[in-house]
């Protein structure tokens, strides 16, 4: 993987994305860390071709996309070829902070969380854009979307930040075309493909996570 987040494509759609979170899954139902930062890398350049208001959220989404990476291309690379084996090596070697910030800001375990929580927030938005009709705002599905799922995680300024940059998303149909999908059928068949497959990668993290009490790392 590149040693860094390049997040220009113009030959950009999102069934490219979704079919790299296919791919996160290995048979024995363990994530893929790389395939899942290239899923999120695909949605960052997905966010910026909808305008600068949400670069902060971009932004801060390409810093724990940067760190992950940083650790699949570090020297203990390979711990970190899936999910469960990051989350072994870095609890067994204490490289966590699990009550409080303090001297592992940027384990893979805390930042995987917050994209993790994200994942949530995608998973409800994209069901809500797959059942919607013409008449539907995405502003609306948006955060709904968020306020049942990332919101909770997330302080006060941000949340208004956030709700702010909803108002600023384009209408269902531009929304649609930005996808580079097809027509809004087409749109709707891929998001039924592709949102199963995006529910068990967020399964399979979550149990895992739950499994070894690191829902709440800080
Ligand atoms: C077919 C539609 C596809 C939709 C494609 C959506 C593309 C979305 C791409 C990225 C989503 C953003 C991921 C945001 C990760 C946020 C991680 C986080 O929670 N960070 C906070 C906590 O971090 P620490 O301080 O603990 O390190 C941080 O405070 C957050 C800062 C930025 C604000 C995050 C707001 C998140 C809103 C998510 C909705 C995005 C809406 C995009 C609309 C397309």
């Amino acid at each position: 993987m590149a040693d860094s987040v390049a997040v220009e494509d113009p030959k950009f759609t999102l069934q490219e994305v979704l079919d790299t979170f296919k791919s996160c899954l290995s048979e024995n139902k363990e994530v893929f860390l790389e395939h899942y930062v290239a899923g999120w890398l695909g949605l960052v350049r997905f966010m910026n071709s909808l305008g600068s208001v949400f670069s902060f959220i971009a932004k801060d989404a390409v810093n724990k996309i940067q760190i992950l990476i940083n650790h699949l291309n570090g020297e203990n690379g390979a711990h970190y070829v899936t999910v469960q084996s990051m989350v072994k090596y870095e609890l067994d070697n204490q490289l966590v902070d699990l009550t409080k910030r303090g001297s592992f800001p940027e384990s893979g375990c805390r930042t995987l969380l917050r994209l993790h929580r994200a994942l949530r927030w995608l998973e409800l938005f994209l069901e809500r854009l797959r059942t919607s009709t013409e008449e539907s705002k995405t502003s609306v599905m948006c955060s709904e979307a968020y306020n049942e799922s990332l919101s909770q995680h997330h302080a006060w300024i941000i949340r208004k930040a956030a709700g702010t940059a909803f108002w600023a998303l384009p209408g269902r149909a531009t929304f649609f075309d930005v996808m580079n999908v097809g027509t809004p059928e087409q749109v709707v068949a891929m998001l039924g493909d592709a949102l199963p497959l995006i529910s068990e990668v967020y399964q399979v993290t979550e149990d895992l996570y739950a499994q070894n009490n690191i829902l709440d790392l800080p």
